[in-house]
């Protein structure tokens, strides 16, 4: 792959900031740290004080006492916790720096391919304040593309959607460069708000991120258009309060997944529509591939195949399509 980089010290760690997870990675070996992007402050006493960050303070989640707080750096792909993402960049180098050959030199940090100049300036100031050197953004779609192995360079388009926890990004790319691209502010976090939306209104149940992410994830492994498969899940009854267990059909949830997927359908509808007619014929070719960890639900990719009849592939490893991207960058 062409330099991307004319510092004279190459980058040597790449970061994935994403909603859900946070990934950092090296040239020589691929990903070195994956965990929840979370941390947990102590409000008690001025400042705030970092208790846990990564996959510690997801363990925290939901159950901290008064005074501490479990903060996402990360909504919808985009930062809105500069503290959190202070505190999470500087624990995620601190686990990778040091721990081996690695120096801490010029970084990578992949954004989304619509961030805009007030997005990106808060994440180099995240940075800056969180001890990194010199940072180069780019384009996560970008990145999730090389990582799936699409021939991005050749005159030819490749269609990819990167399925993320807070963002769904659509792109065309040839020559080496996004030709058309759509990005929806809805991923997999989405859906887990959604499903327990609909417990809440339709069951008079609450149910906890975790339970309703766990929800999500048995529905993507069973579908739901099978009336026989069921789920169960434990919350708090509204009105009397008591804790309850229900068991539901999956198929309980279609509506729910479906109306989850009609902004992401729209925003490929978009895309496919604004696509230069030679690029959309390579489309209608080669198909659709799907990246992220929502590259995982199933109906997804087979409502795209009903709206274009377009072929969908879901990557290999696709939660670390941007990962493995960022790894062949920093070659
Ligand atoms: N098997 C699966 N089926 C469905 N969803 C899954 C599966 N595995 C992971 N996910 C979901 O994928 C999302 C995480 O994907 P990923 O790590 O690509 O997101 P991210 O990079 O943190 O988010 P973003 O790029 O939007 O900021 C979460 O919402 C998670 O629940």
């Amino acid at each position: 792959m062409k330099r991307l980089f004319s510092w004279s010290a190459r980058p040597q760690l790449a970061f994935d900031v994403g909603t859900a997870n946070i990934r950092v990675i090296s040239a020589a070996d691929g990903v070195l740290l994956d965990e929840p992007s979370v941390c947990c402050f102590d409000h008690r006493a001025t400042p705030s004080t970092l208790i846990a960050a990564g996959a510690e303070a997801q363990l925290m989640l939901d159950r901290t006492p008064q005074g501490l707080k479990v903060q996402r750096p990360l909504y919808r792909g985009v930062l809105q916790d500069l503290e959190a993402a202070c505190a999470l960049l500087t624990y995620a180098r601190r686990q990778v720096v040091g721990r081996s050959r690695l120096r801490a030199g010029p970084t990578l940090i992949g954004i989304p391919a619509d961030a805009t100049e007030v997005e990106r300036r808060a994440l180099l100031t995240a940075a800056e304040e969180g001890g990194f050197g010199r940072v180069r953004l780019v384009s996560e779609p970008m990145a999730a593309a090389i990582g799936a192995g699409l021939p991005i360079a050749e005159a030819r388009a490749s269609m990819l959607i990167e399925c993320g926890a807070g963002t769904t990004e659509v792109v065309v790319i040839s020559l080496g460069g996004v030709a058309v691209r759509k990005t929806v502010r809805v991923g997999g976090d989405a859906l887990d708000r959604a499903i327990s939306d609909h417990v809440h209104m339709e069951h008079r149940v609450t149910i906890g991120a975790q339970t309703a992410r766990r929800v999500k994830l048995e529905l993507s492994a069973t579908g739901t258009d099978d009336a026989a498969s069921l789920v169960s899940l434990k919350g708090r009854r509204l009105g009397s309060g008591l804790p309850t267990v229900l068991t539901l059909p999956s198929s309980d949830f279609d509506p729910v997944v479906r109306k989850h997927a009609r902004p992401i359908i729209e925003a490929v509808k978009d895309c496919l529509a604004q696509t230069p007619p030679e690029l959309s014929h390579d489309v209608c070719e080669f198909g659709v591939t799907l990246t992220g960890g929502s590259a995982y639900l199933p109906w997804l990719g087979a409502m795209i195949t009903d709206l274009s009849g377009l072929e969908v592939r879901v990557a290999e490893h696709a939660e670390h399509c941007v990962a493995r991207g960022l790894q062949q960058m920093l070659h």
